[in-house]
């Protein structure tokens, strides 16, 4: 009785249903000699971002007509040009609470072979192997990759395919200033980590099913990427967080505890809380002047982002006026020198199921910056309310003790560095480390942190990012509006579509 209506884009599939002998003899029905029958297997739109597999059947006495509706709706779904039809997918089978084989053969490849995608399967059997596999596969054979696992899992097949894409065009990684070649291949993520900061900004749930629905209809959704160097040598690749100090430590003291699966940040987290430490360095950074947006506005990015589209315009322009070098090298830095609980660079607003508006609610997933936020030295209280924040609709940035910019890259030293390359005769500081002023009774050491790369830690603490706008594609669609859409998709009819 329910009514709804489906655009085509939407449709999973359509097959012809055979009608058991009980079917065939329900409501009106039963008075056909023989019915014939086809089955429309279509995305449900639910609350908060999810999507479910839902289907209705036809039913009709004419044979050649039931025939003419299923090609005729095959032809449609043929139309749609964005579906991949044939997938590379990676399994960690060890990220979040080891469950990504089971999500995936139980969830997700019962969709794929529904929707008629083939699928090659590889299980990770050590860190490391998709990225490795990445560079030896047939890429051009496949329509997309897809990793199952958490954002660790997501950035080495971003790493294998943008590494693959640099290798093939002989383009140096290591040289901070080389035009990258854009990598078009799209990624599906099914979350199966600890956090799945990246399916949940992007999609707005950390749900797999809803993960390979969006997949299946062929989403597109461009990320913006940072490149991150320590001097001439390439460190790796961001999208979700850069992080150093208190996230940075989280991830540090975390990975020593990885058996108790995501439970290791909570852990890691309190126990960071209480240590408390702050780090002293400099921080510089060019503002992004080509956004119309600003880390302080009230509204976040959504799918067909205003924003995103206007920098990717403006970017393109500049590109084409002056070259990105020229004017790059031109534009302005600004200097922060100070002690820091927590520097956090975002591309995205960093959203998951512990933070659900995330680090930054207003940053965009496309618009060719970052958000940086500097949170100084300030009581464990004051930093508490501040993390507390993260997690209520209260604003995070309204703290004297934080700032936020929106930039287009940044570089850090941390005081030890600076001191060390400053003051090499020093051998007494180089050989004992260095101790702190504040507490010189208890001879704490105060070494550098270590930054938050996406999950996984730097070796260096100096690095210089730069954010490359629209630098990967992912299949989703950004945040969907929580609009009147959600019930006009749930009361309005299918049948007013066919
Ligand atoms: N078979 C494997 N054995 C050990 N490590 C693996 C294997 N396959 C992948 N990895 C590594 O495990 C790391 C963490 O995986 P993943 O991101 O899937 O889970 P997580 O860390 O629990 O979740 P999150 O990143 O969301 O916090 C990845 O960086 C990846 O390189
Ligand atoms: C006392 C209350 C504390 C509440 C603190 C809530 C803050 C949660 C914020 C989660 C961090 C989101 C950033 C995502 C980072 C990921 O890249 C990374 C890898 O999955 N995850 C972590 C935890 O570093
Ligand atoms: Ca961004």
């Amino acid at each position: 009785k329910e009514n709804c209506f489906v655009p085509t884009s939407e449709i999973i599939a359509v097959e012809e249903t055979e009608l058991n002998k009980k079917q065939r003899n329900i409501g009106k029905w039963q008075k056909m000699a023989k019915p014939h029958a086809f089955t429309v297997y279509y995305v449900k739109k639910a609350r908060n971002h999810r999507w479910r597999c839902s289907d209705v059947t036809f039913w009709c006495v004419d044979e050649h007509l039931c025939n003419q509706w299923i090609q005729a709706l095959k032809e449609l779904l043929e139309m749609q040009k964005s579906r991949p039809k044939q997938l590379l997918v990676y399994i960690n089978p060890y990220g979040g609470k080891r469950q990504g084989k089971s999500i995936y053969e139980q969830k997700v490849a019962p969709l794929f072979s529904l929707a008629s995608i083939s699928t090659d399967v590889v299980i990770t059997e050590h860190a490391n192997h998709a990225k490795d596999n990445l560079f030896e596969v047939n890429i051009n054979k496949y329509d997309g990759v897809v990793c199952v696992g958490g954002d660790g899992m997501f950035s080495e097949v971003m790493h294998g395919l943008i590494g693959r894409m640099q290798k093939d065009s002989g383009i140096d990684q290591n040289n901070p200033k080389a035009p990258l070649v854009q990598c078009n291949i799209r990624i599906g993520i099914i979350p199966a980590g600890s956090t799945d900061c990246i399916c949940y900004s992007t999609v707005g749930i950390s749900d797999p099913v809803t993960s390979a629905l969006h997949i299946i209809v062929g989403d597109c959704q461009p990320l913006d990427v940072s490149s991150v160097h320590h001097n001439n040598t390439f460190l790796k690749y961001s999208v979700s967080l850069l992080g150093y100090g208190f996230y940075g430590d989280i991830l540090k003291d975390s990975e020593k505890k990885r058996w108790m699966g995501p439970m290791r940040y909570d852990y890691s987290g309190f126990k960071t809380f209480l240590s408390h430490h702050y780090y002293e360095g400099t921080i510089s950074f060019q503002p992004a002047k080509h956004t119309v947006g600003s880390p302080r506005d009230k509204d976040s990015c959504r799918t067909g982002c205003y924003v995103c589209k206007k920098s990717e315009q403006q970017l393109a322009e500049q590109h084409k006026e002056c070259g990105l070098k020229h004017e790059e090298d031109e534009e302005e830095w600004k200097v922060i020198k100070g002690k820091f609980l927590a520097i956090n660079a975002v591309n995205m607003s960093c959203a998951c199921p512990r933070s659900p508006k995330g680090l930054s609610p207003a940053a965009h997933l496309a618009d060719g910056s970052a958000d940086l936020i500097l949170v100084r030295k300030c009581s464990r209280f004051d930093f508490l309310r501040y993390l507390v924040r993260h997690t209520n609709q209260d604003d995070q940035f309204d703290f004297s003790f934080v700032d936020v910019y929106r930039v287009k890259s940044f570089q850090f030293t941390s005081k030890l560095s600076e001191d060390n390359e400053s003051n090499v005769t020093d051998i007494g500081k180089k050989r004992f480390g260095q101790f702190c002023r504040d507490h010189p009774a208890c001879c704490c050491n105060i070494a550098n942190s270590t930054w938050n790369c996406d999950g996984e830690t730097l070796d260096s603490s100096a690095i210089q990012v730069r954010v490359h706008c629209q630098f990967v594609k992912l299949f989703a669609r950004g945040i969907e509006e929580n609009s009147k859409d959600e019930a006009a998709y749930s009361q309005s009819s299918i049948e007013q579509l066919l």
